[in-house]
């Protein structure tokens, strides 16, 4: 208790046009946390990280580097001061310094000291011997693994990376990924990483922000913003969801697949039931009967298969549910491929769906705003 982030952002927001692009976003990042900006392309996750590095000035907000006020309404701190390192996807390396004079070229201080930090960081990212090559000389993936080295040399206290990877092909991507990572953890520096790829920010991140129209909705590590959505939305930035209309009664909604409970929705309110693709149980038609219904899964709903697709780790099988004609898509991990026309029962644990209030069919109660089914 009482650690004071080495990052935190308070009520920040920004207008372009008379349209608030960042509205009210806070955050704090402690030293050693990489936290991901996650969400759609245009949501302002790109404004709010050139204001924390001191490029762009907010409208309003509090921005502070170990609980020093570096921005507020009265005054800034220019960028070179808040000792942050950047690194974009299209930040160039100097074409006319070779890789050591990259490296070197924000550091002060005793020339042998400076050395042996270029070297040292050089070899952690595993270019060494690359030390006298010019920018052209080298491939992507090795431009990128000099430029973290160029923005880390300084010893900044925070780095601020925008879609630093989303050059690099697929599979250098995930080793440059790794790589980064393990450096800016032996560093200690707190990290404000963006992006839009989902992936990228499970695979990354200790905490996980996702920004929707200019806001922050949900904070929280990777496991809990996947497993516990704030909204319909928030669920379906991470996967593909299947959705299941239903109608409160009672604090249930009855469907075919039976009940899910919906505490504090008042009656008559529409409801989203949200499954993954992966928390559907499929089970085998016997004579047109299906399992037997189970607290756990409710009652099993018959579907027809339309077709099914071999993906690699897993098998996408697409299903007409017999009740409405709706379509659902099952995930499942091993090699599964029903032919078309197969009948097939389906099931939805209730630990692993969710139950959210229909837009503009909600109560003014927030706290129903989801729904545990566990
Ligand atoms: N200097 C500017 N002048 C006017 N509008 C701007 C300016 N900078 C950003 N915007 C607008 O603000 C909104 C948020 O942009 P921003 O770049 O922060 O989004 P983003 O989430 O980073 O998107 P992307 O992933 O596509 O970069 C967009 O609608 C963008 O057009």
């Amino acid at each position: 208790m009482g650690e004071v982030p080495r990052v935190e952002v308070d009520g920040l927001w920004r207008s372009f046009d008379g349209e608030r692009v960042v509205d009210d976003v806070s955050l704090s990042i402690s030293a050693g946390q990489l936290t991901c900006l996650l969400g759609p392309s245009g949501c302002g996750k790109s404004t709010t990280l050139r204001m924390i590095a001191g490029v762009d000035r907010p409208d309003g907000g509090t921005i502070r580097l170990d609980g020093e006020v570096i921005c507020d309404p009265v005054g800034s701190l220019p960028p070179e001061d808040r000792s942050v390192g950047l690194m974009f996807q299209d930040f160039a390396l100097f074409p006319h310094l070779d890789v050591a004079g990259n490296v070197a070229f924000g550091l002060n201080g005793a020339r042998s000291a400076r050395r042996s930090r270029v070297r040292d960081l050089l070899d952690r990212v595993e270019m060494g011997r690359h030390i006298d090559a010019y920018p052209h000389e080298l491939s992507g993936g090795e431009q990128q693994r000099v430029a973290l080295a160029r923005a880390l040399a300084p010893k900044p206290r925070v780095m601020l990376m925008d879609e630093p990877f989303s050059g690099l092909d697929n599979r250098l991507r995930d080793e440059i990924r790794d790589q980064t990572l393990d450096l800016l953890k032996e560093e200690g520096t707190a990290v404000l990483l963006v992006t839009h790829e989902p992936d990228e920010a499970m695979r990354m991140a200790d905490e996980i922000a996702l920004m929707r129209g200019g806001r922050i909705v949900q904070r929280g590590v990777p496991y809990n913003i996947y497993n516990a959505p704030v909204d319909r939305d928030a669920a379906a930035f991470f996967s593909d969801i299947n959705v299941i209309e239903g109608r409160v009664q009672g604090a249930l909604t009855e469907t075919a697949f039976g009940q899910f409970l919906a505490p504090g929705v008042p009656d008559g309110t529409m409801v989203d039931i949200v499954i993954r693709p992966q928390h559907l149980k499929i089970d085998f038609d016997r004579k047109g009967r299906g399992p037997l219904p189970t607290p756990a899964e409710g009652t099993a709903a018959r579907g027809i298969v339309q077709r099914a697709r071999f993906m690699g780790g897993e098998s996408l099988v697409d299903f007409r549910m017999e009740f409405d004609g709706s379509k659902l898509v099952a995930s499942v991990p091993s090699v599964f491929l029903p032919e078309a026309g197969t009948p097939l029962w389906l099931m939805i644990r209730r630990d692993r769906c969710f139950v959210f209030p229909r837009k503009g069919s909600e109560s003014d109660d927030a706290s129903t705003e989801r729904s545990a089914n566990s």
